[in-house]
């Protein structure tokens, strides 16, 4: 087969034969309207068979499988890409980026996912390169280097195609570096246009005009902005009603706040691009001068629903900073923003303008003039985010959002730093804390017309993996106990569940094989949680690791 082309890529939310888009369609809503297996059946499902990552690299599997012509693309920590038999489950090739010993990710060294185009399968590797493999045999048919790692640059997202270009981001704001946003010709890998995400750098774009402001430093001051992070780490969705990527932006470097008056633009934000030049459309920005590392890269999905009788075209996305946000997607105009965990300390809310109303004691103190710590405070969500990366899902069939979230603050407190090539850049210290005893994982059923929770499900340990909704009145995702769980989309009765024998943080999803419906996800435990989670880190020790492709179906 020639393809998938672009068409096909473009139509993959409504094609249920493959899944060809991180996301399931480059909208990011997860959903497929595929109702074979669904809530009165979902009790049946058992493994059509697994698959293993094998190895000693059995770190935190995040990968969503893409699926196409009877192949199975997933990737795997390390820096790996894996083509499986969709039928068999046997192996059809491997690739190991060769990587070297320097490579810096801040989080485990996972990856997210590939894109898929004609004869091609791209994806990033920790060393922050782009390779594109030939499909059918894992050869490679380019190989491009984005940025210096030794710097702290590296890569984890799933890249995206849109029409001809492979469109992706960077990771590595914890070490100072500048977020940018890229894309490249898919057939030869050479570079097309270029965008940081850091103001005082949009002199330095390729190829197009900035399109903001046209005055370049003026949310910071001095040189900060030179190491000032804004990391895309995330990648992007793309939506096809207005032609705009929307890509989320990390936190601004360092983390200590004191040293960047400013609000540092366009860290913790949502960036609107015009994928075929680069330049900025619009920006929201969901913590300005953030102080906690509220690292904004959450997914912007979009979707169209009336508020107050009025159809509009929208957004949501359920930013680490605790807040679920809605936008208008055509000019990033706030439209809400309303709690959707429990505890939310640093603000009160957002003005109608959508800035939020602080709450000043509740940032970290600067450190003292003799070099000691600042003032430490409690601080919820913790930086590991009232969500993280995690991609929540979108249902057509209920129109709720079903969003991973999690119960946790911390203690934070500033230090001072000066920039260090290649060394950690935060300036802060931090412990994170459970709020409640019995769970910090609860995922959440939310109406994005009225910010209103319908159901929760509440998990021991912090929930970690993506979402996916079906037509079938189902929403799956999975535990670090090692769970594949559904539930019930409308009431949140918990369905039906397998443990896959290491955590899953991965994201499933489900496409149509011959007349019957499958669902995978991946399983292997690992991500940010053991190695920044602080007592919670000491919760989840025991959980094994692993690293396999788990797919499901009915009994014929
Ligand atoms: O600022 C960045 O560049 C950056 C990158 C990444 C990453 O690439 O995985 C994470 C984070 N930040 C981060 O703050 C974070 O909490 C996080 C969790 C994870 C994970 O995979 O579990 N990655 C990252
Ligand atoms: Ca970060």
């Amino acid at each position: 087969q020639a393809g998938p082309t672009d068409a096909q890529i473009m139509n993959d939310e409504a094609s249920p034969g493959d899944v060809l888009t991180y996301g399931m369609g480059h909208r990011g809503q997860r959903f497929s309207a595929l109702d074979k297996i669904n809530a009165g059946n979902v009790k049946g499902l058992v493994p059509a068979f697994a698959a293993s990552l094998g190895g000693e690299k059995q770190r935190g599997q995040e990968s969503q499988p893409i699926v196409y012509d009877g192949v199975i693309y997933v990737t795997g920590s390390y820096s790996r890409l894996f083509a499986f038999d969709a039928r068999t489950g046997a192996e059809l090739w491997q690739y190991d980026a060769r990587l070297p010993d320097g490579i810096m990710p801040c989080c485990d060294v996972v990856n997210r996912g590939a894109a898929i185009h004609g004869d091609k399968i791209i994806f990033g590797t920790l060393d922050a390169h782009l390779v594109a493999l030939n499909r059918k045999t894992g050869k490679v048919i380019w190989n491009k280097t984005l940025a210096d790692y030794a710097a702290g640059y590296s890569f984890t997202a799933a890249p995206m195609i849109v029409n001809g270009k492979v469109i992706y981001g960077n990771s590595g704001g914890e070490f100072g570096i500048v977020g940018k946003v890229e894309a490249r010709d898919v057939e030869t890998g050479e570079l097309l246009w270029s965008r940081p995400t850091i103001e005082g750098h949009m002199g330095s774009l390729k190829g197009a005009d900035n399109g903001v402001t046209g005055k370049t430093n003026a949310s910071w001051q001095g040189d900060q902005w030179k190491n000032g992070g804004g990391a895309t780490w995330l990648g992007g969705t793309y939506d096809p009603d207005t032609n705009l990527i929307f890509m989320g932006t990390g936190n601004p470097s360092p983390w200590n706040s004191h040293l960047r008056p400013g609000d540092n633009l366009y860290t913790s934000s949502t960036l609107a691009i015009d994928p075929d030049t680069g330049v900025i459309k619009w920006h929201y920005q969901t913590t300005p001068h953030d102080g906690w590392d509220f690292d904004g890269v959450n997914e912007f999905i979009s979707f169209d629903a009336s508020i107050g009788g009025k159809p509009m075209k929208l957004g949501a996305k359920a930013d680490r900073n605790g807040f679920f946000f809605v936008l208008d997607r055509t000019n990033g105009k706030f439209v809400s923003a309303t709690p959707f965990v429990s505890k939310v300390t640093w603000a009160t809310g957002y003005d109608k303008k959508g800035r939020p109303i602080y709450v000043p004691e509740n940032r970290p103190g600067a450190p003292n003039t003799d070099g000691s710590k600042g003032t430490s405070v409690f601080a919820a969500p913790s930086f590991l985010g009232g969500k993280n990366w995690m991609p929540m899902s979108y249902s057509q069939q209920t129109q709720m959002f079903y969003v991973p979230s999690n119960e946790w603050g911390m203690d934070i407190w500033n230090e001072p730093i000066a920039y260090k090539k290649g060394a950690a850049y935060l300036g802060a210290g931090f412990t994170i804390k459970p709020l409640y005893p019995d769970h910090i994982g609860v995922l959440r059923a939310i109406d994005p017309t009225t910010g209103k929770i319908a159901w929760e499900y509440k998990n021991k340990a912090p929930l970690w993996g993506g979402v996916l909704s079906t037509g079938g009145n189902l929403v799956f995702t999975g535990t670090p106990e090692g769970f594949l769980k559904a539930f019930d989309a409308k009431t949140g009765a918990e369905l039906w569940k397998f443990n896959t024998g290491s955590g899953v943080v991965g994201t499933p999803v489900t496409w149509e094989q011959d007349g019957e419906q499958y669902v995978a996800v991946m399983s292997g435990w690992g991500g940010a949680v053991p190695l920044w989670g602080g007592e919670v880190a000491k919760s989840v020790q025991n959980i094994n690791q692993g690293g396999a492709l788990w797919v499901f179906k009915l009994p014929k």
